[in-house]
């Protein structure tokens, strides 16, 4: 049975058509009891067949999505050779195939998390172990290390990537020109006790560092403070109280003694409110930064995190200078919500962005701590309905920095992060020079599962209003396609949502709207599905596919039931942005 409907499309999209599936399609894939086979639809873009039919046949699988039950140590990945037997062309890393083979769909974790790489972890098996325990995206922070450690920590992850199948992005997070302390001569650390008097100076003291000196990198440093006023390092993990002030240099009584860290962030308060006078009008992007930024590009990282975001302009401002500098490349420009103004003009910031990270370490030392939390809630949220991936960063495992096991109340911490439905969680000093990376890494892993299980099955999904984000009818198409597709999953419990997507945006859309099931997402570049890795529930494929879906589908299940991947009888629906439709299927 055939049928064929024709819908009348207004004027501005005479391209569009909506018709039923021809009877092939669903004869090559029964929708066995359900009535959606007879009904299935199709909304069909003729326009959109501008898809590279030759492209490879490879196909690659998103990594580390460890589920609970799924220990795998570093010596069970092993890379394919993509020219390999029957599923000619498969390159899959063994992490997220031993997985699904073993677990099924419903245990993979949808929440990504983002390694910070410093001394700890920089070594190639070392970013192994980590690759291996779910680390979706590996993160540098310009603030510390040499040019030389950062190239190298970025062909190791390469490399890491090419040889075993993993799809692990690389994000480089700007150092920012907020008011930080010097490097300390090159010391790990320096204790400041109570009563001690330091000075802090813009001078630059030789090595080595004179006894209780401290160099700040802010010109107006010294005339901006007052005797008085409050000196806050990290936040408060240290406090001063500036008693005098001679030239160039600050004297101060240590009120709160603790442990000095290279370059730590520095606030200074008065009057129980944050001091932004001159030092409101330094740039966000230093010239440092712009430096770091071409290596960036010039490297082909993923992301790019921008510190201390003030406004939409200066993302729009970095984000045409990436596009003049990088033809065709696609890197991601994250905004870090740390400062009191990024609070503030925090709808426009995100609109700019690719996504946005909720910076707590720095945002708790500009908001007092207790507005952290509903700060943190709003960033979630606002990026949900604008379609920006959002990271939660900052001490969500802090004291595994010393110790194997987190407390209770930072698994706690971890957990609302996850209930929120943030996109990933990101660890820094607990990976980048803690004792336990790998254990952390795993807490947030096994904790993301749980607290995901959790949460499917009380059903208490936060029935949360999905604008529009795009601004044609066609992006409203697409739009209604994802909605209605994560609905029907839930609906209907299926197994898998599979999406064809060249850009990614299709993924994107259905990771917004949260479904119960996992995502594979097929993408045809490296690049895009590395980018996809930072999202919620995605499963980033990479398939060399064409405007033809009932082969890339016959394609996918043989090359997915080649590696045990997925098996006759799982119900899946496809989407594309080729061919826009809904289909509903069993795996033959
Ligand atoms: N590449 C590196 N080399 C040495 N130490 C590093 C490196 N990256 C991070 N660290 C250490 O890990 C700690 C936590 O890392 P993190 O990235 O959170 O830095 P941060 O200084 O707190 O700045 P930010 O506000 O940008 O996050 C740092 O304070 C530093 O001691
Ligand atoms: C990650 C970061 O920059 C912060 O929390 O301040
Ligand atoms: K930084
Ligand atoms: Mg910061």
């Amino acid at each position: 049975m055939s049928h064929s409907l024709q819908f009348f499309i207004p004027s501005r999209a005479p391209y569009l058509t909506l018709q039923k599936l021809p009877a092939t399609s669903s004869t090559r894939f029964p929708v066995i009891n359900f009535p959606i086979k007879k009904h299935s639809l199709a909304i069909t873009k003729s326009l959109s067949s501008d898809l590279d039919a030759a492209s490879s046949q490879v196909l690659d699988s998103g990594n580390g999505q460890t589920g609970a039950a799924g220990v795998l140590s570093a010596d069970n990945v092993v890379a394919v050779p993509s020219d390999s037997g029957a599923a000619a062309g498969i390159d899959v890393d063994s992490v997220t195939e031993a997985e699904l083979k073993e677990n099924g769909f419903r245990s993979t974790r949808r929440t990504k998390l983002i390694c910070t790489i410093g001394p700890a972890t920089c070594g190639f098996e070392q970013l192994e172990a980590l690759a291996v325990g779910g680390m979706n995206v590996a993160r540098i922070n310009m603030c510390h290390g040499t040019r030389e450690w950062h190239k190298m920590v970025i062909e190791r992850v390469r490399r890491l990537n090419e040889e075993k199948g993993f799809a692990v992005a690389i994000m480089m997070d700007t150092e920012g020109s907020e008011i930080h302390m010097g490097d300390l001569g090159g010391a790990a650390s320096a204790k400041a006790e109570d009563g001690e008097i330091w000075t802090f100076s813009v001078r630059a003291f030789g090595t080595p560092r004179p006894e209780r000196t401290i160099n700040v990198n802010y010109d107006g440093f010294a005339e901006d403070v007052k005797v008085g006023d409050e000196l806050l390092v990290d936040g408060g993990m240290v406090r001063f109280e500036v008693i005098e002030k001679i030239g160039p240099d600050v004297k101060c009584r240590c009120t709160d003694p603790g442990l000095l860290l290279p370059r730590a962030n520095l606030t200074f308060w008065r009057d129980g409110s944050l001091v932004r006078e001159r030092n409101a009008m330094l740039p966000t992007i230093s010239s440092k930064d712009w430096l770091d930024i071409d290596f960036g590009i010039a490297e082909g990282v993923d992301f790019i995190a921008i510190s201390f975001v003030k406004s939409a302009e200066v993302i729009n401002h970095l984000k045409s200078y990436i596009a003049a500098k990088s033809r065709g490349s696609d890197i991601a420009v994250i905004a870090k919500i740390e400062s009191i103004d990024s609070l503030k003009n925090l709808k426009e910031i995100i609109l700019a962005s690719d996504g946005a990270m909720v910076a707590r370490g720095d945002l708790g030392a500009q908001i007092p701590l207790e507005q952290v939390p509903s700060a943190q809630q709003r960033i979630v949220q606002v990026c949900r309905q604008l379609n920006k991936p959002v990271i939660v960063a900052s001490q969500l495992l802090d004291s595994m920095i010393e110790y194997p096991t987190p407390t209770r109340a930072e698994v706690a911490d971890v957990s609302e992060a996850v209930r929120q439905r943030s996109d990933a969680l990101m660890l820094s000093g607990e990976s980048a020079m803690g004792q336990y990376p790998d254990k952390a890494l795993a807490v947030l892993r096994s904790v993301s599962v749980r607290i995901e299980k959790w949460w499917r099955e009380e059903k208490r999904h936060e029935a949360m209003v999905l604008p529009d984000v795009g601004t044609s009818f066609a992006d409203s198409i697409s739009e209604e396609i994802c909605i209605s597709a994560a609905k029907m999953a839930n609906n209907l419990e299926v197994d898998a949502i599979f999406v064809y997507t060249k850009t990614g945006h299709m993924a994107s859309l259905l990771s917004r709207c949260r479904p119960d099931c996992p995502i594979f997402a097929f993408t045809t570049t490296t690049s895009v599905r590395r980018r996809l890795n930072l999202q919620w529930g995605l499963i980033p494929f990479r398939l060399g596919f064409s405007d033809d879906m009932e082969s890339n589908l016959n394609k996918t299940f043989s090359l997915l039931k080649a590696r045990g991947m997925i098996k006759s009888g799982d119900l899946v629906i496809a989407v594309s942005d080729m061919l826009q439709s809904i289909q509903v299927m069993n795996v033959p």
